[in-house]
């Protein structure tokens, strides 16, 4: 299968400290690829290199087997980058930004109202083509984002933590888009939330420290990181002792007076004595939940694999 993006051996260097150091990964497939990492990891470093906004010290950048390094103007209309601060012009409506984008983007002149008229469906912002980018919410601004990111119809498209300073409600709108538009092209995905790349990746790299600590499919990284604590809501919870007589069982924190989250060996069927043990001493149980946060702490663990 022929890759859609490769990266090999990238590493760059600032002054005089690395910032990434021999990063490789190959995408073939469209679908959602997340990149993962605390701040300062390296995600934006990689991420500007790829787009060929930054030259790397080290390594090589294939984009549909295109070297960006020497032929960079080819390899970039193969990409649409939307990075971590969007490149908008507040004084420009809507259709006027997306058709300087498109300029840039050397698309033929014809080409142009038809390939905007798309984005903006696509992105739903075809109700404010004459609005001024200044007056739109940061919702919608970052739909623009990422109409400019697809207009030239790229085979990759990279946004760098595009739900970044977002409300929780914009958060969703942005998310559900980003899988729209992954449907028939590649997309990596720059974010620190754990459970955000969960939600929308079908693949992940986690980056630390410069390096790569972890890239397989999203469903190996689930079975890999197995969780080490549970959720109890209970309407009658007992004393912690009796929560720590309960096999496998190692700590018990009380969140609130009916909420405790239970640690343990890993012994999966963990659920099953929990349950056992509420029915019979009457704690009446209303919820038992995997607990999701703990996946966290796998990621701090991985992380500190690379500094070894
Ligand atoms: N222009 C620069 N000059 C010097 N050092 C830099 C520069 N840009 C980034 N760095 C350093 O390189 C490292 C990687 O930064 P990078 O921005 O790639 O990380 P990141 O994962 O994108 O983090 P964030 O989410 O905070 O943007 C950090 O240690 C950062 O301080």
């Amino acid at each position: 299968m022929n890759s859609i993006v490769k990266l090999e051996h990238l590493s760059h260097r600032y002054t005089s400290s690395w910032a990434i150091r021999d990063i490789s990964m190959e995408i073939s497939q469209t679908g959602i690829v997340g990149l993962l990492g605390s701040n300062g990891a390296g995600k934006s470093t990689t991420m500007n290199i790829l787009c060929g906004v930054l030259n790397q010290t080290e390594g090589n950048v294939f984009v549909n087997g295109i070297n960006m390094r020497e032929q960079p103007e080819l390899a970039k209309q193969e990409i649409g980058f939307l990075p971590q601060h969007p490149p908008l012009y507040m004084d420009l409506t809507v259709d006027e930004y997306l058709g300087y984008c498109a300029g840039l983007r050397m698309m033929p002149k014809a080409a142009i109202p038809a390939a905007m008229k798309e984005a903006k469906e696509r992105c739903g912002i075809a109700h404010y083509s004459k609005r001024l980018i200044r007056n739109l919410s940061g919702g919608y601004r970052q739909r623009v984002g990422i109409a400019q990111a697809i207009i030239h119809r790229p085979s990759l498209i990279v946004l760098d933590e595009p739900t970044n300073g977002l409300d929780p409600n914009q958060i969703i709108e942005v998310r559900a888009l980003i899988k729209e538009i992954a449907t028939d092209r590649a997309v990596i995905f720059s974010s620190h939330i754990l459970s955000e790349v969960q939600l929308l990746c079908k693949e992940i790299k986690m980056i630390d420290n410069g390096k790569i600590v972890f890239a397989d499919t999203m469903d190996a990284f689930n079975n890999y990181v197995e969780p080490h604590s549970v959720l109890m809501h209970m309407e009658n919870p007992p004393a912690a002792a009796a929560l720590l007589a309960i096999e496998g069982v190692t700590k018990a924190d009380f969140l609130t007076e009916r909420q405790v989250r239970v640690f343990f060996n890993g012994d999966q069927s963990i659920s099953e004595r929990l349950i056992t043990a509420s029915v019979q001493q009457g704690w009446r149980l209303r919820e038992i939940s995997i607990d999701k946060t703990a996946l966290d702490e796998v990621f701090k663990q991985l992380s500190n694999q690379s500094t070894q």
